[in-house]
């Protein structure tokens, strides 16, 4: 600690600098520090904070991993349903989808956000003033469970929210996954040490996810790509979804930096089988690809069918041969 500082500014200080490595490393993709020197700034400010526990807030980086387990999970409801989306198999049921919106919007056409679809657990996060206050399983779409201690222990989530501009409500929806090298290297471990061996990355971000105690999930290799919002309080989002994905991302969120903005069917094929040729060696299981409207304004036009929106589908790829043990 330099001799002028308090141990309040230098507390601060590492925050910024934990949260900025962060940051880089689960967002940007851009790693600015060394594990090693990340590693001693945390355990610096561990201490720090032992010394100072009136200095101690929520959104310290030390907060991540909870206390002992509760015992069951709460029920969250979703104001706001977390969608689950209509599957197109063939070329046909792309062009069939993008035509029924030309007809419906009068467009040619019309501009599609496209993402990979993440085959993990769907997740939503709520902020409060820019600060992580509950986050819950997808569930039946209307209710999940209170997995909030669970993701905390997530580093790639932020605990409190970067730049300016966010609404004092925000909720994010995503995809907690596990990267497959991670979960290699993880079930390796276990084979060696007679821990817990992962059937495949998607059940052991799920089974990590739904630990009662956050001591477990937070020693599992668990990652995030956020890519959709919920409610939205106390500020307009951009009127398109690429824009607004643009915006988590200032605002501390990892988004995939596979997603695109396509034109008309022919743009949805392409990104369909750009994708699939690369799948094999993406760092992570995907089942397919999502296509949504845009423009909100246009999603708003085209509404549901029942739970599922006439906006967007998932193409999906032929079953991959499971990551096996
Ligand atoms: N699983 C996945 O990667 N998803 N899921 C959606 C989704 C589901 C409902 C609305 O959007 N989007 C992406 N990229």
């Amino acid at each position: 600690m330099a001799k002028t500082q308090t141990p309040a500014d230098r507390i601060a200080e590492l925050r910024q600098r934990i949260d900025d490595a962060n940051y880089r490393y689960y967002v940007l993709d851009d790693p600015a520090i060394p594990d090693a020197e990340f590693d001693r700034l945390l355990r610096e400010l561990q201490s720090l904070e032992a010394e100072h526990p009136d200095l101690v807030t929520p959104d310290s980086p030390t907060q991540r991993v909870g206390i002992a387990p509760s015992g069951t999970f709460a029920e969250v409801r979703h104001a706001i349903p977390m969608l689950s989306l209509g599957n197109a198999f063939t070329d046909e049921e792309v062009a069939d989808f993008e035509r029924r919106i030309e007809e419906k919007l009068g467009r040619r056409a019309p501009k599609f956000s496209v993402e990979p679809k993440l085959d993990g657990l769907a997740i939503s996060l709520r902020y409060e003033n820019g600060r992580f206050v509950q986050g819950a399983t997808r569930g039946d779409g209307a209710t999940g469970e209170d997995v909030t201690a669970n993701l905390r222990t997530i580093k790639a989530i932020p605990l409190q929210l970067r730049g300016t501009g966010w609404p004092a409500v925000l909720e994010v929806r995503g995809e907690v996954y596990m990267p497959l090298e991670a979960f290699r290297k993880y079930n390796e471990r276990a084979v060696k040490e007679g821990g817990k061996v992962l059937a495949n990355p998607r059940n052991g971000a799920a089974g990590s996810l739904r630990q009662l105690d956050p001591r477990i999930t937070a020693q599992r290799p668990l990652a995030f790509y956020a890519y959709a919002v919920g409610i939205v309080e106390g500020a307009e989002l951009p009127p398109t979804h690429s824009q607004t994905l643009a915006k988590l991302r200032e605002w501390g969120f990892p988004v995939s930096a596979l997603n695109d903005v396509v034109a008309g069917a022919e743009g949805l094929l392409g990104y369909y089988s750009g994708i699939g040729k690369r799948r094999e060696s993406l760092p992570f299981d995907i089942d397919g690809v999502v296509y949504k409207l845009d423009d909100y304004e246009g999603q708003r036009e085209m509404g549901f069918v029942s739970r599922a929106p006439r906006w967007a589908i998932a193409h999906k790829f032929p079953a991959q041969e499971q990551s096996t043990v």
